[in-house]
């Protein structure tokens, strides 16, 4: 039953002439002479000789950059016409440390997975291209016009049961690769989600991934996928862990797709596993005893929820609910695998899959649309200025909140904690916590919410972490278990101050309470380089 998925390319177009990137788009590594003939940096050749073996890079200046279309924790990426070939292309220019082989190999890693994959549904990397100039290095990848978060968040659109059957074929189907090939992407979400003018659906950014043996388990961080769609045994701490992680978050999607907004909207880790264990149920006395999860005692709650996913979603196709069931089972191995749920009743029942190609056309829709639209109608007018700033506002139902990658959020956590550093004079800074970058950082209950600026807003910053992290605290007290009473007190009352000394006890507080965690999770850390390791070698 259900549909094939359709394979055809985006349309070449007409060759335009380059103009060289912008002093300030230009990183600050240094630039290197190339090692050989090949034309590869030093640097990289050094590193990660394996991810571009048998790879020539192409030129910078071979790309006329037409636009900025993305910006990540890792990367800006840019829509892009090759020169040579006239075709449009997407460009992502990775950020990095040259200097930093860690840092060079964490890059790299992107490379590697996405050089094992090879599959309609997945993005294919057709290439690097090298700056001379600026030494910067970018991945070029074909084109997509939207992604699944910004379509979704479109005025006006609204998923069919046979559109959102025809999405979901197509992303479990790109999973099923991923995992036959052993890669876990380890951040699906509709950001990473990626349409074509055809239907088509690409998984892409593996900037997290990693490779996997179920035959060979190694420990691996669980600081990865984005907080509203990462699995339990994640927020948990898990280290062993496999193809569940990616089933979770296609479930969340797809019932995200039949909602029409997000289904587990938390702004702390802590506030996402309450809301997973209020939609799940609670996990068993079992599962607690068996999991021996790090972060169990921390956040078990006093309270039994009972798993009510059918009648929260009881407006669903019957068909749906099943697999929904599934792929949200607090136990990983329950969720099965994206070759059964391919095969599940609910792609089996009418009405079937559309076709790709079937699928509305839409103008281009990304999240990064979505997040301007949002900031345009946020601004005031010049009329509302004036006085009548509350015609000009939109509503806050009309806005609708987007996930915050959690590398994004806990960035925003480095820099404060560096400041921080600097204001308490207490020196926590260590090699692991430099690389691998901000996502692998360890602290738990960081409030993520639309107030967030960037990390340049630190005032504004600490003023909502000081009163939402410890409201979510007081609502779920568990998260302050195994932290010392002193430091949870000094804490309590530095965030009441308002004072300059009040801010300086905060952050000494928050120092403090990060100590702690680093404690807690270096065991992460330290598995971190091995993780590199096993990837360097599983081939
Ligand atoms: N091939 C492509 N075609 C069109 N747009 C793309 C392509 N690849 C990426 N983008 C756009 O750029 C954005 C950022 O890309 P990507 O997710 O790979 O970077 P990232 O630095 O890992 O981001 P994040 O931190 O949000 O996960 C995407 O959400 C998407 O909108």
């Amino acid at each position: 039953m259900g549909c094939v998925v359709s394979k055809r390319q985006a349309p070449a177009v007409a060759a335009e002439k380059e103009r060289p990137p912008p002093p300030h788009d230009r990183p600050r590594i240094p630039s290197a002479p190339p090692s050989d003939a090949s034309g590869w940096p030093a640097w990289l050749v050094a590193v990660a000789g394996d991810a571009i073996r048998g790879w020539t890079p192409r030129r910078a200046d071979c790309f006329q950059k037409l636009a900025k279309i993305g910006s990540g924790t890792y990367s800006n990426v840019y829509k892009a016409r090759d020169v040579e070939t006239g075709r449009v292309v997407a460009l992502k220019k990775v950020r990095f440390d040259a200097v930093e082989p860690e840092s060079v190999r964490f890059m790299a890693r992107e490379i590697t997975v996405l050089r094992r994959l090879d599959h309609p549904n997945v993005i294919r990397l057709e290439g690097l291209a090298i700056s001379r100039v600026s030494s910067a290095l970018y991945l070029v990848f074909e084109y997509m016009e939207h992604d699944l978060a910004g379509l979704a968040a479109a005025p006006g659109v609204h998923f069919t049961e046979p559109q959102v059957k025809c999405y979901m074929k197509q992303l479990l189907s790109g999973l099923e690769h991923c995992h036959s090939r052993g890669v876990l992407h380890r951040d699906i979400k509709g950001s990473n989600l990626l349409l074509d003018n055809e239907g088509t659906l690409k998984i892409a950014d593996f900037g997290l991934a990693s490779t996997f043996d179920p035959e060979r388990r190694v420990p691996m961080t669980s600081r990865v996928v984005t907080l509203w769609y990462r699995a339990p045994e994640l927020l948990l701490g898990a280290t062993y862990y496999g193809v569940g992680v990616d089933l979770w978050s296609a479930g969340c999607i797809l019932a995200e797709l039949l909602l029409g907004k997000p289904i587990l909207p938390g702004r702390t880790e802590v506030e996402q596993l309450h809301k997973i264990f209020k939609l799940c149920g609670s996990p068993s006395e079992k599962y607690w005893k068996k999991s021996k999860l790090p972060h169990a005692t921390i956040v078990k709650p006093k309270q039994n929820y009972k798993r009510c996913i059918g009648e929260t979603f009881k407006d669903f196709p019957p068909s749906s609910l099943s697999l929904i069931d599934s792929l949200l089972s607090i136990e990983p191995a329950d969720r099965g695998t994206a070759t059964a749920a391919l095969n599940s009743e609910f792609f089996a029942t009418e009405p079937c899959a559309c076709e790709p190609s079937s699928l509305p056309q839409y103008p281009p829709s990304k999240e990064m649309d979505a997040k301007l639209r949002d900031e345009k109608a946020r601004r005031p007018s010049a009329a509302g200025r004036k006085g009548n700033a509350e015609a000009t506002m939109p509503r806050a139902h009309n806005r609708r909140r987007r996930a915050v990658p959690a590398p994004e959020a806990n960035a925003e956590l480095q820099v404060n904690l560096e400041r921080m550093r600097l204001m308490t004079r207490i020196n926590v800074t260590t090699k692991s916590e430099k690389f691998p970058p901000p996502h692998q950082d360890g602290a738990v209950g960081i409030p993520l919410n639309d107030s967030y600026k960037g990390p340049s807003s630190f005032t504004a910053f600490d003023a909502s972490f000081a009163s939402s992290i410890f409201e979510s605290m007081e609502d779920s007290r568990n998260t302050l278990n195994g932290l010392p009473d002193a430091i949870v007190n000094a804490g309590k009352s530095a965030a009441r101050r308002t004072s300059k000394e009040g801010t300086q006890k905060l952050a000494t507080s928050l120092a403090l309470r990060r100590l702690v965690e680093l404690n807690r999770s270096s065991k992460v850390h330290r598995t971190r380089g091995k993780e590199l390791e096993v990837f360097g070698s599983v081939k």
